[in-house]
């Protein structure tokens, strides 16, 4: 199943820079590991914004769910969700 997500980042600014730094390192690693297993198809920072456009390529939306809430920065992100199939016209072999 895919799933257009969106998030968006907002991390206090009192957040000691230490941790902060710890966070979105471990962030980083968390979607990579993601992307090379291939269920985080695309991700796409938004221009001008501290936030982001992805594709997952999930199970099921429990998994989706257990994707997003170990995300290490889900503390501080408002995410969206929106299911999505394919379109009757598509003509990707690959969009599925
Ligand atoms: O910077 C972001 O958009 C938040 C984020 C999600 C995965 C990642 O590496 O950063």
């Amino acid at each position: 199943m895919l799933f257009h997500v969106t998030m968006d980042v907002k991390i206090p600014r009192d957040l000691p820079a230490e941790e902060r730094a710890d966070i979105l390192a471990r962030e980083k690693a968390y979607s990579q590991d993601l992307q090379r297993r291939g269920k985080w198809r695309h991700i796409w920072r938004i221009a001008g914004q501290y936030a982001n456009v992805s594709i997952f390529d999930v199970q099921d939306n429990a998994e989706l769910h257990d994707i997003l809430s170990g995300l290490p920065l889900f503390p501080f992100m408002a995410i969206t969700v929106t299911p999505l199939l394919r379109h009757p016209s598509a003509i990707r072999d690959d969009d599925s």
